[in-house]
């Protein structure tokens, strides 16, 4: 139970084939045969309070199950996690706002996926952990296993599945680690709305002067990037709550994603991939251990999972006053939008619930190169309750807090690239 880092280190390279130490002392991982999430095998349990609550039906992104079914799901994981000799348990928090804390469990059959956890959730102190108590949500990652896909309601052998009244999360088929933690963004959009408390999918900074900024942005379009700037304080780059007081990070650590990443134009990120860092379906040189980030061989999606404060100049606790600034990072593969736009509240509203961006490939199953997508709320994946819902307290918070709305496409420089390879620009026109 919440074993520290060496330990988790031993116990990944000892048991888990493609686990290895690179250069700078991340710990290399292989995810197996998914490389990102499969929000097609997402099942959320419809029951008489989410029937009403939830968004359901034609463009959201939850997928009905019955409580049966998951229970049989949750049995699969539990038998198969009970034939284990061992699994590994992480309890930890999520958000840095004390009183809007939730407490979760991990239990895994994977070091890697102990540590990725342990990196990404917010870590108690031995007084905490002893006193921790029943955790407020569980997740039983079984990702080895599959589920059976001729149980009902399932489409293949992946199956992702939230319990909102139990307050647990079962994963068959999948051992992307990127599904638990995206797992628990979603609980904490259900959880936190119901607080009146915004919850964002976006990166959040702060200047010399507390002047905050929020990026919004689907997965892959530069949250992680554009928030860890080492010219301003980092207080996360992913999940955020806005209450009455300001902005929480809801986790621990940061995830980026590390295709073609390179010292010169990301030093920050660079330098925390160290002892410690999970670096997930990377390629290194066997004798040299130097990872080679532009290798795509395994997936485009290669990532670094490491604890928040592995960046210089993050601000712990990482929480700050109301934002500023309000940038909805597009990332456009197709040239439409301008590099930079200022936007009025309306302005802001209407691209925050249209959501146009690209998805990036790798980052979902299936998606193997740049696709135009419109995702509510720069995170359709995540969100639980009508996009109105969430659009309307972002309107009554900006306009209360006076905060102006910017959107920024993070898919130009991109863009150049992308078309410079004929079978894409096909994709231009099929998208048109
Ligand atoms: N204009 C840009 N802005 C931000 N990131 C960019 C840009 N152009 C290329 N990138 C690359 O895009 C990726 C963005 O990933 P990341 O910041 O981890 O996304 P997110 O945090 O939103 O999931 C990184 O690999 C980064 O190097
Ligand atoms: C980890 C993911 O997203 P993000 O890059 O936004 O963290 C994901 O979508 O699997």
């Amino acid at each position: 139970m919440n074993l520290v880092r060496a330990e988790l280190y031993e116990q990944a390279i000892h048991y888990e084939k493609g686990s290895f130490i690179t250069s700078t002392g991340a710990l290399a991982t292989l995810s197996g045969a998914k490389t990102g999430r499969a929000p097609r095998d997402k099942r959320v349990v419809k029951d008489d309070v989410t029937g009403k609550e939830l968004w359901w039906g034609k463009g959201s992104p939850n997928i009905e199950m019955d409580e049966q079914t998951f229970l049989v799901n949750r049995e699969r994981a539990v038998d198969y996690l009970n034939s284990l000799d061992k699994v590994f348990v992480n309890d930890q928090f999520l958000n840095w706002d004390p009183e809007n804390r939730i407490k979760v469990r991990i239990v895994s059959a994977r070091a890697y996926h102990s540590l990725f956890m342990h990196n990404m959730c917010i870590r108690p102190t031995p007084e905490e952990l002893e006193e921790f108590g029943t955790p407020d949500f569980t997740i039983y990652n079984a990702g080895q296993f599959p589920c059976n896909r001729y149980t009902h309601y399932m489409t293949s052998s992946t199956s992702i599945d939230l319990n909102l009244a139990r307050s647990e999360m079962v994963i068959l088929g999948t051992q992307y680690a990127g599904e638990m933690k995206k797992g628990l963004f979603s609980v904490m959009h259900y959880l936190m709305p119901k607080r009146r408390i915004l919850s964002l999918h976006s990166g959040c900074n702060m200047g010399k002067d507390g002047d905050v900024a929020l990026f919004f942005g689907l997965s892959g379009t530069g949250k992680t990037t554009l928030s860890t700037d080492p010219n301003r304080y980092l207080i996360g780059d992913d999940e955020h709550c806005w209450t009455e007081t300001g902005v929480s990070n809801i986790e621990g650590g940061c995830y980026a994603k590390c295709i073609d990443l390179s010292r010169e134009k990301e030093p920050d990120i660079w330098n925390a991939i160290k002892f410690g860092t999970v670096l997930e379906n990377v390629v290194f040189e066997e004798h040299t251990r130097e990872v080679d980030y532009a290798d795509k061989s395994v997936t485009e999606n290669t990532r670094a999972s490491y604890p928040i404060e592995y960046i210089p100049n993050a601000k712990i606790p990482c929480v700050g006053p109301h934002p500023k600034n309000v940038i909805l990072l597009a990332c456009d593969a197709f040239g439409v939008l301008p590099p930079v736009s200022k936007l009025n509240l309306a302005q802001t509203m209407y691209h925050f619930i249209s959501g146009y961006t690209a998805l990036v490939a790798g980052t979902e199953e299936g998606v193997k190169e740049p696709r135009a997508t419109f995702s509510a709320c720069f995170g359709a994946a995540f969100i639980m309750m009508h996009p109105t819902k969430y659009a309307a307290m972002l309107a009554e918070k900006m306009l209360k807090h006076g905060a102006t709305g910017w959107l920024v496409n993070t898919g130009l420089v991109r863009w150049k690239l992308w078309f410079r390879k004929p079978n894409q620009v096909s994709i231009h026109k099929e998208n048109h």
